[in-house]
């Protein structure tokens, strides 16, 4: 019988704060044509011409008040959620990065040193589908595969996004924290531009044609970003008991000049401070574990953003990372898988 290994992956991080380390980054993360969706040549021009001379730099300072000593947040939690499921799985446990290292190519070389290896559980950390995060991750691995000649066959399970364990490890998670007073809870996922929608919508007919798509039963949700964290902000607010009134679901992160899926999460910020509301809770469940986008960007610059606009405090929920019931869950799944 044939033996397998399991190879988790998560987006990826500079290997050091600092402007190179920060442009060559986002050089290899900008030119992936998953997340910049445009021909090579106007692609390498804007990333050449319009983010590579400033946003390294500033980038850079962002990281720098977020990094730990022993490195980026996103890498040092997801060594640990591997070393947590390694302590919980029989087979051996792998960790790759899309982006920066340890990459997915020495990673699956690595892994294939093992003849007795035919098998890999490959499992892109993203509990929701996006192009620009499961697809390429995968679309990655099987160029290694076949470019080395690997006798590696991937095992992939679906995107995660309404697993009752998973809602429910983001519930014990968030728990601590919601049960504290406070005025609303903004689920805050990170952004995508409407065109990564609309383009992976297989039927081309339905993803963003109407305000309540995501609300219609369709076969085009199989791949819709915005439909999956509709159902994960759904399934959680039903297990948490929440009213519509006490959320609202924002995206963050946006970048260039495209229509982005909205509303901002720095807007409903805004508009929650103006309307009285003094303390907000913020969670992230497009991300799995704490990183630049959730402790820069909302833990820091968000707060600043509602403090300035007339809030008081903003906290944010930490990412699943290695919670018990997110890593005993995460091992069932690569067990049965
Ligand atoms: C067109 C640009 C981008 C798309 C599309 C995009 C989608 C996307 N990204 C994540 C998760 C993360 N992104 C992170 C950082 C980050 N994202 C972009 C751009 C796009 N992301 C950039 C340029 C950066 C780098 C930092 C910066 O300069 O702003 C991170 C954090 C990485 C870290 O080191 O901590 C994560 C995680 C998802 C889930 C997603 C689509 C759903
Ligand atoms: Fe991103
Ligand atoms: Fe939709």
């Amino acid at each position: 019988m044939s033996e397998r290994a399991i190879l988790l992956a998560n987006l990826g991080s500079p290997d050091a704060p600092d402007t190179p380390a920060v442009r060559r980054y986002l050089n290899q993360f900008l030119m992936d044509p998953y997340v910049i969706q445009l021909p090579w040549i106007l692609r390498r021009l804007i990333v050449s011409l319009l983010v590579l001379p400033t946003r390294p730099k500033s980038s850079a300072a962002a990281y720098q008040s977020i990094w730990w000593p022993a490195g980026s947040p996103l890498i040092v939690l997801s060594e640990q959620l591997r070393d947590a499921v390694q302590a919980e799985v029989a087979m051996p446990v792998h960790l790759a990065m899309r982006y920066g290292n340890p990459a997915i190519e020495s990673t699956l070389l690595e892994i294939a040193t093992n003849p007795a290896i035919k098998e890999v559980v490959y499992l892109p950390l993203y509990p929701h589908y996006a192009d620009s995060t499961i697809a390429t991750s995968i679309d990655e691995a099987e160029r290694v595969i076949e470019e080395h000649d690997l006798d590696l066959k991937l095992i992939i399970p679906a995107p995660f996004y309404q697993e009752p364990d998973y809602i429910d490890a983001l519930y014990q998670q968030s728990l601590p924290y919601l049960s504290q007073p406070y005025d609303h809870l903004i689920f805050s996922y990170h952004g995508l531009p409407e065109s990564h929608i609309t383009g992976s919508d297989p039927s081309g007919a339905h993803c963003l044609q109407r305000q309540d798509c995501c609300q219609q039963p369709h076969p085009a949700h199989a791949t819709c970003y915005r439909h999956q964290v509709m159902a994960t902000t759904q399934a959680f607010a039903k297990k948490a008991g929440l009213a519509q009134t006490d959320y609202t679901v924002a995206f963050q992160s946006r970048l260039g000049r495209q229509v982005w899926l909205g509303p901002n999460t720095e807007d409903i910020l805004t508009q929650l401070a103006k309307e009285g509301a003094r303390n907000v809770m913020v969670m992230c469940p497009a991300f799995v574990t704490d990183c630049l986008e959730t402790l820069e960007e909302i833990a820091i610059r968000g707060k600043e953003v509602f403090v300035e606009a007339g809030g008081e405090s903003l906290t944010l929920i930490p990412c699943l990372n290695v919670h018990p019931a997110w890593v005993s869950t995460l091992a069932k799944w690569l067990r049965q898988a």
